[in-house]
């Protein structure tokens, strides 16, 4: 098959910006290059186009009003607006990247494009993306797919996490055999477990940096816990954590996947600014500590990428629980910051050649499908 160059593009639930990264694939292998520390990492220039306060507000708003959706093509409230931000912004986001990287639309195969979640309720059978993949082909010249997770959750999956496939090729590319862990602690963490015969589990384990973000903006105006030193002055309320992890969603069997807003930070209510952070940083250590129970070849080593892999209290507290290995995405090469970014690259891909994307152990699917819509320029 032909090597394709392809731009992934995600806006994630923490609702900080757009990661924009570029990968050479052909929808199975990755082409890497060997990092100065000897581990093998994706080629490829990445970026990012953080959001401004005001983006970010009417994208919290559209969370809101996206309550309020019964129908998927549905844009209530400010929902439409929103929408014409996503797009808008994301076409800014290549048009820069292209520029700064000294390379032209025909320089790029096609686009994967994530958008932004607003909705996602996959026993209703719906997940909503926006972010108008047309219009976004359009205004870059470039094709572009996009609502890659619709025709998983209308074959009856979860429609998430869709990463699994690119964690095993990137696994398979740098050589991993051991049982391996690689988790993505963004707002929401996920987990994909590699076991020694190939075989893959996915699901999302539980809140990742949501929580802990919503309690530091709450009480200190600040929009994270700089690398978890809030939380390691702090104390976690063991009574309270205990109640947490007793919500059914733990226990469930994955494949699984969580809504953002499925739990909130107003949990730790009557806390101190220190305690609260550190409950829902141990939360969020003990529920990805709990896909121990549904790991058949339990990973010797983690791989931990996404913002929470610069949180060294949650490291420091997923190190005792995991009882592994743990290793940043960063300190073998991966990228810790656009890992998914360049998954979208790679799902991209495969959409276009056909080739599934989810399956009956990442999303709970019946069968392997592909998934996308693919729009052109000419569209
Ligand atoms: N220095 C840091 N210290 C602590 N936490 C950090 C730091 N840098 C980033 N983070 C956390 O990482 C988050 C961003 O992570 P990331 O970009 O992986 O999320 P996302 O892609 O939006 O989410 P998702 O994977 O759920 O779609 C921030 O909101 C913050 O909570
Ligand atoms: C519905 C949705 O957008 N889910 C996200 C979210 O953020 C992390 C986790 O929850 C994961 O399931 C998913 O994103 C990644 C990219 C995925 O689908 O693999």
């Amino acid at each position: 098959m032909t090597m394709r160059r392809a731009i992934g593009l995600m806006s994630g639930t923490s609702l900080d910006g757009v990661d924009v990264a570029l990968i050479e694939t052909d929808g199975e292998t990755v082409r890497v290059e060997r990092s100065p520390n000897g581990y093998l990492e994706p080629l490829g220039p990445t970026g990012y186009r953080a959001y401004s306060d005001d983006d970010r507000a009417l994208l919290r708003q559209a969370l809101i009003d996206a309550e309020a959706v019964t129908e998927r093509s549905e844009r209530p409230g400010c929902l439409a607006a929103a929408e014409e931000l996503v797009t808008r912004l994301h076409a800014e986001a290549v048009e820069n990247f292209l520029s700064e990287n000294g390379l032209t639309a025909a320089d790029i195969d096609v686009i994967g494009f994530h958008g932004q979640t607003v909705v996602h309720r996959p026993d209703q059978k719906m997940s909503v993306q926006i972010g108008d993949g047309r219009d976004l082909s359009r205004r870059l010249g470039i094709k572009v797919v996009s609502d890659l997770r619709h025709a998983d959750i209308e074959a009856g999956g979860q429609g998430a996490p869709l990463v699994p496939v690119f964690h095993r090729a990137l696994a398979q590319a740098s050589g991993f055999t051991e049982s391996l862990g690689i988790l993505n602690i963004g707002g929401v963490a996920n987990a994909t477990l590699i076991a020694r015969d190939g075989r893959i589990l996915a699901f999302d384990t539980g809140p990742g940096n949501a929580l802990i973000d919503d309690w530091m903006r709450e009480r200190t105006g600040h929009a994270l816990d700089d690398n978890g030193r809030t939380a390691a002055r702090g104390r976690p309320d063991e009574q309270l954590l205990a109640w947490l992890l007793v919500h059914p969603f733990f226990a469930r069997r994955p494949p699984k996947s969580l809504d953002r807003n499925w739990f909130s930070h107003k949990l730790a209510g009557q806390l101190s600014t220190e305690d609260g952070a550190a409950t829902l940083t141990a939360f969020t250590a003990r529920a990805v500590a709990r896909a121990l129970d549904h790991a058949s070849d339990p990973p010797v080593r983690w791989i931990v990428a996404g913002g929470g892999a610069r949180n060294g209290e949650l490291l420091r507290q997923l190190n005792y629980h995991l009882r592994a290995e743990i290793t940043t995405a960063d300190a073998i090469g991966w990228s810790s910051a656009f890992l998914e970014a360049q998954a979208f690259a790679y799902l991209a891909v495969r959409s276009v050649e056909g080739l599934p994307i989810t399956f009956p152990s990442t999303t709970g699917v019946r069968e392997a499908i592909s998934g996308g819509v693919l729009a052109r320029p000419e569209d």
